[in-house]
């Protein structure tokens, strides 16, 4: 069982009642202290994932093992393996931040002295509002109060469903360094996000999942090597008439009369024989920056393909 990853998901499917398939015989792993994405346009079966393994949907299909604990055969066990941050933010309007994380330790029978109320406050940087009662919270706390819920039993296996959405810049940025630090503590974490820079930069490994089937799954960096499309501007040395043209170039936009962007496949060409196609063509060139493809690209053309 130590050997086991983190998550286990083999053949999972589910029907709704309405007969919708939201998971389509979907396989992969978790692998332990990993920081791992799960990514896909909307509808394409997140939610539905992460329910199932927090025991919240029942799955039609398949099998799936939380820190090596069967969700049927052990679902005590899986669930207290696992804490889920949920999509929607629920609370009881009338206890505190505090109460709230008092209750919920109660219901997985932590005994008093053994409770973090206050440390997960501080850490969700909540402390002045301990006290206070949730409902006039902000989104943004109220978010970071759902992530100290989740982690009240201290589980190994942290689960954020669209944990930034709705939270602004410096917020998003002392969770994201919260998740890294209980990551970089041991915690294995999965987080399904709209923000393909989030996962870009938080994320070790990055599952993309498109009407309910898994269409990648890889380690981010050779995920976003996929990226073949690169592009130059080019800023030249007089005003241009025309738009130049050379087979090297896959795409070229006049941004204005001096600047040029061209887009070009990495595998075909590179910047030099994009620049020296623009010289031969008697353009003068004073300067040049690059893009890099980004996981944006990736995920836009795999959705695409599939
Ligand atoms: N309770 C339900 N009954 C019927 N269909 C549902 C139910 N919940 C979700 N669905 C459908 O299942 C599909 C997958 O939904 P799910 O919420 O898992 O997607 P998601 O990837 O999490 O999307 P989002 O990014 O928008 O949250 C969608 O087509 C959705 O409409």
């Amino acid at each position: 069982m130590t050997d086991a990853p983190a998550i286990r998901i083999e053949s999972l499917s589910k029907v709704y009642a309405g007969g919708k398939l939201a998971l389509d015989n979907v396989s992969f792993d978790v692998p332990r202290g990993q920081i791992f994405g799960l990514l896909g346009p909307n509808g394409a079966g997140k939610s539905t994932l992460i329910n199932i393994l927090a025991g919240l949907v029942m799955k039609t299909g398949g099998k799936a093992t939380v820190w090596g604990f069967d969700i049927d055969k052990h679902p005590r066990n899986a669930k207290r393996s696992i804490g889920v941050v949920p999509q929607e933010i629920i609370f009881d309007p009338f206890f505190t931040p505090r109460e709230t994380l008092e209750i919920q330790a109660g219901l997985y029978g932590i005994p008093a002295a053994k409770r973090q109320s206050d440390e997960l406050l501080a850490a969700m940087h909540l402390t002045d509002k301990a006290g206070a009662y949730s409902r006039t919270l902000s989104g943004g706390m109220k978010r970071r109060l759902l992530v100290a819920k989740a982690m009240v039993h201290s589980p190994p296996i942290l689960v954020l469903d669209e944990p930034t959405a709705g939270v602004d810049v410096e917020l998003r940025r002392q969770l994201w360094d919260y998740v890294r630090h209980l990551n970089q503590k041991g915690v294995t974490v999965v987080l399904t996000t709209h923000y393909l820079e989030e996962a870009e930069e938080l994320c070790d490994r990055i599952a993309i999942i498109n009407h309910g089937k898994v269409i990648a799954n890889e380690p981010t960096r050779a995920l976003v090597a996929k990226a073949q499309d690169k592009s130059v501007v080019v800023t030249t040395d007089r005003d241009l008439d025309r738009v130049p043209e050379n087979r090297c170039f896959d795409n070229i936009v006049l941004i204005d009369e001096r600047t040029l962007e061209i887009s070009y496949r990495k595998d075909r060409v590179n910047a030099g024989e994009v620049l020296a196609a623009l010289t031969a063509d008697g353009i003068g060139i004073v300067d040049v920056s690059t893009r890099d493809p980004d996981l944006e690209d990736v995920f836009l053309s795999l959705v695409a393909e599939a």
